[in-house]
């Protein structure tokens, strides 16, 4: 489960059976910019909470209180968005099975196909639920308001009209759960509420719904803060013995150094100044891949360069094709576009690209939600060659006939599994069939991910050359073995106490502290506030600029603790992060990979501690364990018995078999091509049973 919704804990079958209450009235949010700095006024306003049935609000929630500062404005906006009421019904959940679902350009079945339960209104209809838990990412652009239509394997949970539904964010006439991105505004007016895209006009002058204003201040200019960077750690110079693998046909050879590149001067300083002297295994892999033309599926751990491994080949082929400088048009047609999940990550892929760029006449840009859609398209029409954007805003600019896409050679999806899965597929089958984009066989296609299931594979093959490679780091899908990990078993009531006895000794380093839900997030950070715990929070209700100003806050060490949704589960590259803690675990163990890899980056050591109540977290239990121990990190004895006493449907229960799925899936079809001994054997081809019971 990744969102949000307490309603999706109500059905997850391996879920405790308590059912939250929530009252609507009190959670209706005041405008009166109490932030997580401060401790809440009075014990008198956190007794204004939910009913005591919910263990984590039982100390009461602060209700009517916003947790980061905003103008009346957006007050109305949280307010829609808070008014929480009842659970359970309304949404329109991912099928999890892909099988059927095979991007082929031009057809409109799979991730088009409509669902009569799962859209029975627009609200419902603009959505569609990830299969992967990252429910988050989707509410972060308004990408599913045009698609995202699946049946679910789950029970029914669009609105069946019992009375037990879900008020959207937008409270929705008809009582119908909805969901909404965030750049798709609320139409109260009519009298029948609906949501209103950016594309649809909400950002456009419409006058229905509130605008999205926020003009997110641009990054520094100074040279310096342009190549600020952080040490490598001390585990740097292991990544040489990490163990690679090449598959698909005519690998060009690896590359040992930046020199063996043969990239221009330009670039080269700017590797320098970046304080990049070694080339990590995927870009010493990746590099020559992409330098050489070829379409690339690359799979490597959490913090390991995988950015840099796409942006500098990319720079690089583009300074030797001599591309012209960008100017003022109103139409602009970039050569390269990045997406990418969330609006953090592309604004930090954008900055990485900027950083390297700096000195050509390479202009990358970046847009994404939550943003006024006028500020995009100004720093577009100044020019873009390297375009990065999150795909609801990225759709919106091309309808706007903003961006052409005949001149696109490059297409680059970082978190790629993330983008096709059924949260973000649709939306990318979109962009590669939009009028004017090169076909897979004239443009370049490059995925990037530290997890790659096998299903999300084979739709990645839709998008690329059928000679693409795959590149395979240590163990694919695998955790960083720079982060040591623990698991606690801790029961839901018990959670709190835990969480600031730990972070009581963690002291002031810099911790990221996961939750399931964006309530809970809010709960917790403001129990975390009363406890006197610096701690800001991001997750996909807050607005864009608290999104940025706790970042920052987070960034700078101003609030040391971080208390995040899925939203910030990915891609973040934040100096210094020394813990994760998963106060909930995620749904899938894909995610749990990708949370942890938020410490221990670069080569540097990091912590991850993650609480585990057998109630809710036993389906998880055999993935652990297997990750656990690929990463050579101790497994307590309660876990390997819940482990294995615990059916999972297809789960061998063996850590021998390869319950990852992502190795090359082409691989028992063809042959491959290591370019480093002892990577995966074909006894360790994915089995797609197996991969099943991942989700
Ligand atoms: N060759 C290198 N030398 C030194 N630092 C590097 C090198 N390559 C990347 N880095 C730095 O390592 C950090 C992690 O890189 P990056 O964010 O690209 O990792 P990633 O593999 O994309 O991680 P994730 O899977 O979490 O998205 C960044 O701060 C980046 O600047």
């Amino acid at each position: 489960m990744g969102d949000e919704d307490w309603e999706a804990e109500i059905v997850k079958p391996h879920m405790s059976s308590y059912v939250p209450v929530f009252e609507k009235d009190r959670y209706s949010s005041g405008a009166n910019g109490d932030t997580f700095n401060r401790t809440p006024a009075s014990s008198s306003e956190m007794d204004d909470g939910p009913t005591r049935r919910d263990p984590f609000m039982r100390s009461g929630f602060p209700s009517g209180r916003s947790l980061g500062t905003r103008d009346a404005g957006e007050s109305n906006k949280r307010e829609a968005t808070s008014t929480m009421g009842g659970f359970g019904v309304g949404k329109g959940f991912g099928n999890r099975g892909f099988s059927n679902s095979k991007f082929e350009e031009g057809d409109s079945s799979g991730f088009w196909r409509e669902s009569n339960n799962d859209c029975e209104d627009n609200q419902t209809r603009s959505r569609g639920f990830s299969k992967r838990g990252g429910n988050e990412y989707e509410q972060d652009e308004g990408t599913q308001r045009s698609g995202g239509l699946f049946g679910s394997r789950r029970p029914a949970l669009s609105d069946t009209g019992n009375g037990d539904t879900y008020p959207s964010r937008g409270g929705g006439a008809s009582g119908r759960g909805g969901y909404k991105g965030l750049n798709e505004e609320v139409v109260t007016g009519s009298g029948k509420n609906s949501w209103k895209s950016e594309a649809e006009g909400g950002e456009s002058g419409d006058t229905q719904g509130p605008k999205v204003t926020y003009i997110p201040p641009p990054p520094p200019e100074d040279e310096d803060s342009i190549f600020a960077h952080y040490q490598t750690g001390i585990n740097f110079d292991k990544y040489d013995t990490i163990l690679v693998e090449v598959s698909g046909h005519d690998a060009p050879p690896a590359i040992l150094t930046f020199e063996e590149a043969n990239l221009c001067q330009t670039l080269n300083k700017n590797i320098a100044k970046a304080g990049y002297t070694k080339l990590t295994p995927v870009q010493k892999y990746s590099i020559p891949i992409i330098l050489a033309g070829r379409d690339l599926m690359a799979c490597a751990q959490t913090g390991s360069g995988k950015t840099a491994a796409f942006l500098l080949p990319i720079l690089a082929h583009m300074m030797q094709d001599g591309i012209t400088a960008s100017r003022f048009k109103e139409l602009q047609e970039p050569e390269c576009i990045i997406v990418a999940p969330t609006r953090e990550l592309i604004n930090q892929i954008y900055l990485e690209a900027r950083k390297f760029s700096f000195g050509t006449c390479v202009r990358a840009v970046v847009i994404y939600g939550g943003t006024q859609l006028g500020h995009s398209i100004r720093q577009i029409v100044q020019g873009c060659n390297i375009l990065c954007a999150t795909p609801g805003r990225l759709m919106d600019i091309i309808s706007k006939e903003k961006i052409g896409l005949r001149q696109v050679k490059y297409l680059v999806l970082d978190e790629a599994d993330r983008m096709l899965d059924m949260g973000f597929g649709p939306e990318m089958k979109k962009l590669i069939s939009c009028p004017g984009m090169p076909t897979k066989e004239q443009r370049q296609t490059l995925m990037f991910s530290a997890t790659f299931p096998e299903e999300i594979q084979r739709l990645a093959g839709e998008f690329l050359k059928s000679n693409y490679l795959f590149v395979a780091v240590g163990q694919v899908g695998g955790a960083c073995r720079d982060v040591q990990q623990s698991v606690l078993q801790v029961g839901q009531y018990s959670k709190r106490e835990k969480l600031v006895e730990i972070l009581r000794n963690i002291g002031d380093e810099r911790t990221m502290v996961f939750v399931e839900t964006k309530k809970k997030a809010d709960f917790i950070a403001t129990f975390l506030c009363q406890e006197k715990i610096s701690t800001t929070s991001i997750h996909g209700d807050r607005e864009q600029r608290e999104r940025e100003q706790a970042l920052g806050d987070f960034r700078c060490g101003k609030c040391p603790v971080l208390v995040a949704t899925s939203v910030a589960a990915r891609g973040l590259d934040i100096e210094n992060v020394q813990h994760v803690i998963n106060f909930d675990l995620p749904s899938t163990i894909d995610e749990y990979v990708h949370r942890i890899g938020r410490t221990g980056r670069c080569g540097n050591t990091g912590r991850a501690i993650s609480f585990f109540d057998p109630e809710s977290d036993s389906h998880l239990a055999q993935p652990l364990v297997k990750v656990l121990s690929d990463a050579q990190q101790d497994v307590p004895a309660w876990l390997e018995e819940i482990a294995f006493s615990t059916y999972v449907p297809g789960f061998s229960g063996s850590t021998r078999g390869n319950v990852f799925a992502s190795v090359d899936t082409r691989k028992n079809f063809q042959s491959k091509n290591t370019l480093n001994t002892g990577g995966f054997s074909s006894s360790q081809a994915p089995n797609p049973v197996d991969d099943e019971s991942w989700d």
